[in-house]
């Protein structure tokens, strides 16, 4: 649905050096910023001519210009002068080669032109929200119909860019446009992000990481080819990310050691965890278009609609009304303030190192007492540098930007992609330079509170110290015999990776309440049994001993001990026996917390292109922040981002 202006979607987006509101462009009057990309911004802007509300896009790539006096830009070093010209120069060709395609999944350019140093783009103003945006108001994850209604959508899209031999290469969620009601589009090319290219080579490629596959890095290496499969691995990755609610594992990262969970496997979780249920084509479609090796997905949209069994337009596909569509899976954002709901994520690995290191670092920070607000936690600004390979992150002038998304590149591990057959949307070969800053405010797996289906925040407290004291032996305990039957168990179900650190803490069943009454003893035991089949809910299960229960039983028992009154008149003065002493379980020692390793040494085995990207995704752990590597990036990147602010040219 195109919004008219009174339907456009509020803005609260802003931006230092956005235009104000009422800023005249040709016929056009600004009226609102509706958004922030690394390389440009959209406004809603009201066209005086033929009196409909539009969008406008601005080239504005943030890291390189700013607004100089009036509407015109500066550019902030000299150096980056090309760069700066060659993302324009893409960010022209993106907009004339949009024009010249018709779809209504693909986002229609009504106009374009170049003024005040930098170019704009009209489009449609679409009302609605990005696919992202969307995921984070969804309880569970979306059924397969509406997953097919997008992609049939999207892919249609695809199609036409594909048939006039243009990829699109920057598909992730938040370039799919979910409109209120009608098709989903896809908004732009990300042209300026792979064409913007610095000859000092300071700037570099800048990928979504999340979503790029491996050949977006390649030099062209005949094996690594571009294609219709490059945008498949993109969008599978899109509903990888989709139904676990976190974002895929780079590919960089899954080529030295593939940790990803099959897809097969995420599907059949969520059908466990959440009752819904995908389909053997879908899955299999999806799963295939992952391959990590071009030559193994599906080689064009019609392979891919086959092998999902695809063959025409879901039914309602046209007046798709997205969250009707998802019936009570939708939380309205107004029900919900914030970033959105706060749901239950399945975990992408696999490995059971790595889900236990996990767990044991959001322990680790709720011991510290570190603040998991539902809204997510605030990733500081950061660059890692190691040997030369740059990761940055995180900019003071970024409004909604992904940090987890994109990742840059240093120019020694730059790769230029040029393949004749598929052209870059800009029509400019290279592969580009260009910088994105970020600021990750979404809470990492694992260190969420995880809601319960109604969206209710369970959040995890710290109890105080007399309790953990008493508590402090069952569970060591109950930890201890939980691990080594998990450790034993060689039959644990394959499709177990739905982690869930803040499953609400649950009152342990009355057997094992009574028994603690008893023998606290006895009662851990009864508890590693009722936890064998949940080693994590045990361990964060409240220590029997202190059930409020006991309070109340403990003078019924001592009413029962008593002596009953002597049949006889004799008396017999006897001293009653001494109360046995109180068992008191000796508290174990706590184990020694597992040693964190080092950014430098969890990213040991990475190789130069994945490296900073590894270091950069450690960095981004609590447990990590203080390292010095992290903090001396986070230093570098901030004196480096006032150097640049205080340079004129
Ligand atoms: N035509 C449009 N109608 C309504 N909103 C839009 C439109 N185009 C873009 N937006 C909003 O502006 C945001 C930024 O747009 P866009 O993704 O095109 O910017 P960008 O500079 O290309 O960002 P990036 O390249 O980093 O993805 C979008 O997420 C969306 O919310």
């Amino acid at each position: 649905m195109i919004a008219s202006s009174s339907q456009a979607p509020a803005s609260g987006v802003s931006h230092v050096d956005a235009l104000p509101p009422g800023t005249r462009l040709a016929e056009f009057e600004i009226l609102a910023l509706l958004g922030v990309g690394g390389f440009g911004m959209v406004y809603k802007a009201f066209d005086h001519s033929l009196h409909r509300a539009v969008a406008i896009k601005e080239y504005m790539p943030s890291a390189l210009a700013g607004r100089a006096q009036g509407q015109s830009l500066w550019v902030r070093s000299s150096s980056d002068q090309q760069t700066f010209q060659a993302g324009l120069a893409s960010f022209v060709g993106e907009a004339r080669l949009l024009a010249q395609f018709d779809h209504p999944s693909l986002v229609k350019v009504f106009r374009f032109w170049e003024a005040n140093n930098t170019a704009y783009m009209v489009m449609p103003l679409y009302s609605g929200m990005t696919f992202k945006q969307a995921r984070a108001q969804m309880r569970t994850p979306p059924p397969e119909i509406w997953l097919r209604k997008v992609l049939w959508s999207v892919l249609g899209a695809l199609r036409v860019l594909h048939d006039g031999k243009t990829l699109h290469r920057d598909i992730s969620p938040d370039n799919i446009f979910l409109q209120d009601i009608g098709p989903p589009v896809l908004l732009d090319l990300g042209a300026a992000r792979h064409a913007i290219n610095d000859q000092d080579r300071k700037h570099t490629a800048v990928l979504k990481v999340n979503y790029a596959p491996i050949e977006q890095y390649s030099d062209g290496d005949e094996d690594l080819r571009q294609g219709p499969w490059s945008d498949l691995y993109s969008l599978a990755a899109v509903v990888h990310g989709c139904l676990c609610n976190d974002t895929p594992l780079p590919a960089t990262l899954r080529s030295i050691r593939d940790r990803m969970v099959s897809f097969s496997r995420v599907a059949r979780t969520v059908k466990r965890q959440f009752g819904v249920e995908y389909s053997a084509p879908f899955v299999a479609a999806i799963a295939q278009s992952l391959a990590l090796k071009p030559e193994d997905r599906p080689q064009s949209i019609d392979a891919f609609l086959q092998l999902m069994e695809m063959t025409s337009a879901p039914e309602g596909s046209e007046h798709f009304d997205f969250r009707n569509d998802l019936g009570d899976i939708w939380v309205e954002p107004a029900d919900q303030p914030g970033p959105g709901l706060v749901t239950p994520t399945v975990d992408v690995t696999s490995a059971p190192s790595i889900v236990a290191e996990m767990h044991a670092q959001a322990q680790r920070a709720t011991g510290n007492g570190v603040a998991h607000e539902a809204g997510g936690r605030a990733t500081p600004a950061g660059e890692a540098n190691v040997g030369g390979d740059t990761v940055m992150l995180g900019g003071p002038d970024t409004v909604a930007a992904d940090a987890g998304d994109t990742v840059f590149i240093d120019a020694g591990d730059t790769v230029v992609v040029d393949d004749s057959r598929y052209d870059d949307p800009a029509g400019d070969p290279k592969l580009g330079n260009t910088t994105r800053h970020a600021s990750d405010h979404r809470p990492r797996p694992l260190e969420r509170e995880i809601a319960r289906p109604h969206g209710k925040a369970v959040k995890t407290t710290r109890r105080s110290p007399v309790v953990v004291w008493l508590g402090v032996a069952v569970v060591a305990v109950v930890v201890s015999a939980a691990g080594l039957r998990w450790a034993q168990s060689s039959k644990a179900p394959q499709d177990d990776i739905i982690t869930e650190m803040a499953e609400p803490p649950a009152a342990p069943p009355p057997a094992v309440m009574e028994t603690a009454l008893q023998d606290p003893a006895a009662a851990a035991s009864a508890a590693v049994d009722g936890a064998a089949s949940d080693t994590v809910a045990a361990a964060s299960m409240p220590a029997p001993a202190l059930v409020p229960a006991s309070a109340p039983r403990a003078p019924t028992r001592a009413r029962r001990a008593a002596p009953e009154p002597a049949p006889t008149p004799i008396v017999v003065h006897e001293e009653p026996p001494p109360p046995p002493p109180p068992v008191v379980a000796e508290p174990k020692p706590r184990p020694p917390p597992p040693r964190v390793p080092s950014p430098q040494e969890a990213c040991a085995d990475a190789n130069f292109l994945a490296r900073p990207m590894c270091i950069h995704q450690e960095c981004q752990k609590p447990s990590q922040a203080n390292q010095t590597i992290c903090v001396e990036n986070r230093r570098r990147y901030e004196a480096d981002e006032q150097r640049r602010r205080q340079t004129p040219n």
